[in-house]
């Protein structure tokens, strides 16, 4: 047997819609696998009653299946699913090292890449990998769609804080604008080129300034219930930026150095005033997928 665990990740940064994403050191998925003629699931942990059995539904079928490796799984969800937090591109890294590994079909963790965003079309239709890459190469990525992804290490510290919101998917991708204006592109140019420095300075300021986001964010922050003050409460609480993480509905904050626990605690109770349960996750930008 062979088992991997996977982090969770926030895909966009605000700036970088369908094109950023970040590792975070946890929650993170385990997904164990042992040899088998025909691949069958099992799937225990956060929200496993919400997660299809079925191998042409899981996204570990479909990463069983690109890699040609037939295998009993067993999921262990730390990354709640719909959390915004990147739950099933958790699995389907972890699916894609530990197949890897079984099977030793010795492919790098960039090679892996395609193969767990395979896994990602089972959920949304396209082989999306703005959260597989982070949680196979850990660290501050940048996907494009021609040319894979391009990582590098960032030591920064993170708040995710994880609203009782359901926010589906296909509605956060239906309220995205089709166009945008000349301003609106030049201002996220400049706050995407802003994040991407920071990160590769690990400066917090920077990073929290590039977050910004005049299109994709402010149209679905109206899809979670108070957004607005709990990103005022982060900021206030000391965060250097906040956005919604992924296609929500957890927020994502950059806490200053110190700040980490106050701003956590300022989101939850920013969410409580609105009448909404939430955890905070107090996680740092963490590493890829790894076996066990
Ligand atoms: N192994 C898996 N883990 C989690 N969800 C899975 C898995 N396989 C299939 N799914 C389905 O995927 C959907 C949730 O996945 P999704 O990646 O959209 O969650 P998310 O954490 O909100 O991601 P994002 O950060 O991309 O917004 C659910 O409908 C769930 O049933
Ligand atoms: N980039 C994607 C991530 C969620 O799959 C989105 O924001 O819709």
């Amino acid at each position: 047997m062979v088992t991997a665990r996977a982090p969770a990740t926030s895909a966009n940064l605000g700036s970088g819609f369908d094109t950023f994403g970040v590792a975070l050191s946890h929650p993170a998925d385990t997904v164990s696998v042992e040899r088998a003629a025909e691949t069958t699931i099992e799937v225990s942990g956060a929200g496993a009653q919400y997660i299809p059995t079925d191998p042409d539904k899981n996204v570990v079928g479909a990463v069983a299946e690109a890699l040609d490796a037939p295998a009993h799984i067993h999921i262990d969800k730390g990354v709640r699913p719909s959390s915004g937090l990147g739950s099933s591109a958790a699995s389907a890294a972890a699916a894609a090292v530990a197949l890897n590994e079984l099977y030793d079909r010795g492919y790098s963790a960039h090679d892996l890449v395609p193969v767990a965003a395979e896994g990602e079309a089972v959920v949304s239709g396209e082989a999306h990998a703005d959260n597989v890459a982070p949680s196979l190469l850990g660290g501050f990525t940048v996907v494009r769609s021609d040319d894979g992804a391009t990582s590098v290490d960032a030591d920064l510290p993170l708040v995710a804080c994880l609203p009782e919101v359901v926010v589906s998917t296909r509605d956060a991708r239906r309220v995205v604008p089709d166009t945008l204006s000349m301003a609106d592109h030049v201002e996220t140019v400049g706050n995407a080129a802003t994040l991407t420095a920071g990160m590769c300075r690990s400066d917090p300021e920077l990073v929290g300034r590039g977050m910004d986001d005049p299109v994709v964010t402010p149209a679905r922050a109206e899809l979670i219930t108070g957004y607005a003050d709990v990103r005022e409460a982060a900021l206030a609480a000391g965060a250097t930026g906040v956005t919604v993480s992924g296609a929500g509905p957890s927020v994502l904050a950059v806490p200053e150095p110190g700040c980490r626990r106050a701003v956590a605690a300022a989101m939850v109770e920013a969410f409580a005033d609105a009448g909404v349960g939430a955890r905070a996750y107090q996680t740092e930008v963490g590493r890829g997928a790894t076996v066990l």
